[in-house]
C-alpha cells in the first residue's frame, strides 16, 4: 500500500507548490489555535499567580498574553480560510492531473481487451478511484502536517518550562499522531473490499442499462434489479467493516489524548503553587492537541481508501502496453504499398493461432476484397495493420519500411478502419466528423457526408451538422449512424482505408448505390473491403479468402 501512494504522490509532483502551500496554510491554522490557548494559558496562569485580581495588572506574563490574544485571534480564521482555500485547489489540481495521465495509460492499452473492458468498472477507477486519493492529501497528509506541528510545538513551549512535563504530554500525543500508520495495514483489507464492492456495484447497474433493450427484451429488469440489491449489500457490508475500524482507530485517539491531558493535570496538582501554571498550559495545551489530533483516526481509514484507489488505477493503468512505440524510430516511409509476410498470431497463449504464415499484398491504389467466415480473422488482421495488437512472427511493410519500426501515430495517420461497430460520440455530427480531419472544413465535411450516401439525411435535420448525436449515437438508426462513421472514415486523410463491413444497416438498394460509386468515394486510396460477401459491383483488384490462418485467393 505504501508503495503505491508514494508513486501518487511521484505523480502529484507537478503541483507540489501547491501541496505544500496547502500544508504550510494548514500548520499556521493550527498553530494560530495552539497560540491562542498558550495565551489563554498565560492569562490564566498569570491570574493565578497573582492571586488576587486587583494584582492581575502587575503579573505581567498575564497582561502581556492578553494583548496578544486579538491580533491571534484575527489571524486564526484568516489561516483557517486560506487551508481550506488552498488545499482544495491543490486537490483539484492534483487529481486533474492523475485523470489525464490515467486516461492516457488506459487508452494505449485497452485494446489488449481482456480484462478490462468492463464499462462500470473502467469509470469507477477513472472517476471513484482517482477520488479516493483526495483523501491522502486533504485527510492524511495535511492532518498529520498539522498533528505533528502541534506536538512538536507542546515539547518546545512545555519543555522550556519542564522537560518531564514536555515528555508526559507529548509521548501519548505522538502514539496518537503514529496510530493511523499503525492501524492502516489492518484497514488496507477493508478498504480494497469497499473499492472491488463499488466497482462491482457500478458494473451491475451500468451493464444492464447500458443494454436496456434487451435487458427488457429477455424481462430481466427484476434479475438486474436483484443484481444490483446484492451487490449493494455486499458494499455496504465493506463499508460497515470500514467504518468499524475508523471507529476503533477514533475511540484510541481520544484515549490517548484524554491519557495526555490527564497526565498534565495530574501534573498541576502534584507540582503544588509552583507548578500550577505550567501545569495548567499544559492542560491548555493537551485540548489544543485534541482538536488537531482528532482528525487522525480518521486518517487510517482514509489511507487504507486511498491504497486500495491506487492499487485499483495503477493495476489497470500497467497493464502491458498491446504494442509499445519503438524507441528508435524509423524515418517515415515515402510510398504506401503493403506487404505483410509469413505473420503469425494469436490474441493470447492459451488462444488458437488466427494466423500462420499468412501473406497479402496491396499495392497502391489496389483493392483487396477480404472474405472469410466469421471468426476468421478479418477485423484481427486490421487491428494487426494498425498495431493494436502485436504479430508473433513475421513482418508487415508499409512503403518498404516495417510497422514494428514506426510510431503508431505515424502509421495511423496512413492507415485507417472503420470498424465493424464504430461508434458516434456524444457530440455534433460536426464534431464526430471532425475527429478524423480536425481542419476540415464544412464543404469537406458534406462531400464525405454525400460520398457516404448520408448527405440527404443531415440536410433534413433542423440543426444539420450540428445535430447532437447523442450517446452511441442514439439519436440515430443504426444504418444511418453507420453511414455517419463511414463519412468519418472518408475524411481521414490515410492512403489506405480498411472498410469492415461498410454497407452492413443499408437496405439492398442503398449498399448496391455505395458499393458502385465506391471508387469516387475513395478517390484513388487503397482499400481493403472487409464482406462477407460479394454483390459483384465492388470490382475489387483481388479477391482473397481467409481460411486456416493464410489468404488465398478466391474467385467471390
Ligand atoms: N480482442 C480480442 N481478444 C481476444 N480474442 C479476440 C479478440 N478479437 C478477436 N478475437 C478472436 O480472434 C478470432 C478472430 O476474430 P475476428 O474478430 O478477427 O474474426 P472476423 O473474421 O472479423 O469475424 P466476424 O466476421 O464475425 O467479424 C476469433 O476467434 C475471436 O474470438
Amino acid at each position: 500500500m505504501l508503495r503505491d501512494l508514494i508513486r501518487v504522490l511521484g505523480l502529484w509532483r507537478g503541483r507540489g507548490w501547491w501541496l505544500l502551500a496547502g500544508m504550510v496554510a494548514a500548520v499556521a491554522s493550527t498553530l494560530a489555535g495552539v497560540a491562542l490557548l498558550v495565551l489563554a494559558g498565560r492569562v490564566v496562569g498569570g491570574a493565578v499567580a497573582a492571586g488576587e485580581a486587583g494584582a492581575f495588572a502587575l503579573a505581567g506574563l498575564g497582561f502581556a498574553a492578553l494583548l496578544w490574544l486579538r491580533p491571534v485571534m484575527l489571524f486564526r480564521p484568516v489561516a483557517r480560510y486560506l487551508e481550506r482555500l488552498v488545499t482544495h485547489e491543490a486537490t483539484f489540481r492534483a487529481l486533474a492531473d492523475m485523470r489525464v495521465w490515467f486516461f492516457a495509460r488506459l487508452a494505449a492499452r485497452l485494446p489488449r481487451g481482456i480484462g478490462l473492458r468492463q464499462a462500470g468498472d473502467l469509470l469507477g477507477r477513472l472517476v471513484a478511484d482517482v477520488e479516493s486519493l483526495d483523501g491522502l492529501y486533504l485527510r492524511v497528509i495535511v492532518p498529520a502536517a498539522s498533528s505533528l506541528a502541534v506536538v512538536v510545538a507542546i515539547v518546545f513551549v512545555v519543555g522550556a518550562a519542564d522537560a518531564g512535563l514536555a515528555a508526559l504530554l507529548a509521548l501519548p500525543l505522538a502514539a496518537a499522531l503514529l496510530l493511523p500508520l499503525l492501524l492502516a495495514p489492518a484497514a488496507a483489507r477493508a478498504g480494497n473490499d469497499v473499492a472491488r464492492a463499488q466497482g462491482s456495484l457500478r458494473n451491475a447497474v451500468v451493464d444492464p442499462l447500458s443494454g436496456i433493450e434487451d435487458t427488457l427484451a429477455a424481462n430481466a429488469e427484476a434479475r438486474a434489479g436483484a443484481r444490483v440489491s446484492a451487490e449493494g449489500e455486499a458494499l455496504a457490508a465493506a463499508q460497515r467493516d470500514l467504518a468499524r475500524r475508523a471507529a476503533w482507530g477514533g475511540a484510541a485517539g481520544s484515549l490517548l489524548v484524554q491519557v495526555a491531558l490527564l497526565g498534565a493535570l495530574g501534573w498541576a496538582l502534584i507540582a503544588g503553587q509552583q507548578g500550577l501554571a505550567a501545569g495548567l498550559m499544559g492542560v491548555f495545551l493537551a485540548i489544543a492537541a485534541a482538536e488537531a489530533l482528532g482528525l487522525m483516526p480518521r486518517a487510517g481509514a482514509a489511507m487504507a481508501a486511498a491504497g486500495a484507489g491506487a492499487r485499483r488505477l495503477f493495476e489497470a493503468a500497467d497493464t502491458p502496453e498491446p504494442v509499445p512505440d519503438p524507441v528508435a524510430p524509423a524515418a517515415a516511409p515515402a510510398g504506401h504499398a503493403l506487404r505483410v509476410t509469413g505473420l503469425r498470431f494469436r490474441w493470447a497463449d492459451d488462444r488458437p493461432l488466427v494466423f500462420d504464415g499468412l501473406d497479402l499484398e496491396l499495392p497502391e491504389g489496389a483493392r483487396i476484397a477480404l472474405l472469410g467466415p466469421s471468426g476468421s480473422g478479418k477485423s484481427t488482421l486490421a487491428a494487426l495493420l494498425l498495431k493494436l495488437a502485436e504479430p508473433e512472427a513475421g513482418r508487415i511493410t508499409l512503403g518498404g519500411v516495417d510497422i514494428a519500426t514506426l510510431p503508431a501515430a505515424e502509421l495511423r495517420r496512413r492507415v485507417t478502419w472503420l470498424t465493424q461497430d464504430a461508434r458516434l460520440f456524444d457530440d455534433t455530427i460536426a464534431a464526430n466528423l471532425r475527429l478524423a480531419a480536425p481542419a476540415a472544413d464544412d464543404a469537406a465535411l458534406w462531400s464525405a457526408l454525400d460520398r457516404a450516401q448520408v448527405g440527404e439525411v443531415v440536410r433534413a435535420l433542423p440543426d444539420r451538422l450540428e445535430t447532437m448525436c447523442g450517446e452511441g449515437g442514439l439519436r440515430f438508426s443504426g444504418g444511418q449512424a453507420r453511414r455517419l462513421a463511414l463519412a468519418r472514415t472518408l475524411l481521414a486523410p490515410a492512403s489506405i482505408v480498411i472498410l469492415d463491413e461498410p454497407a452492413a444497416g443499408l437496405d439492398a438498394d442503398t449498399e448496391r448505390a455505395f458499393l458502385e460509386t465506391l471508387d469516387d468515394a475513395l478517390g484513388g486510396r487503397s482499400v481493403i473491403l472487409i464482406q462477407h460477401h460479394l454483390l459483384g459491383v465492388e470490382r475489387p483488384t483481388r479477391i482473397l479468402r481467409l481460411a486456416g490462418g493464410r489468404a488465398i485467393p478466391a474467385a467471390g
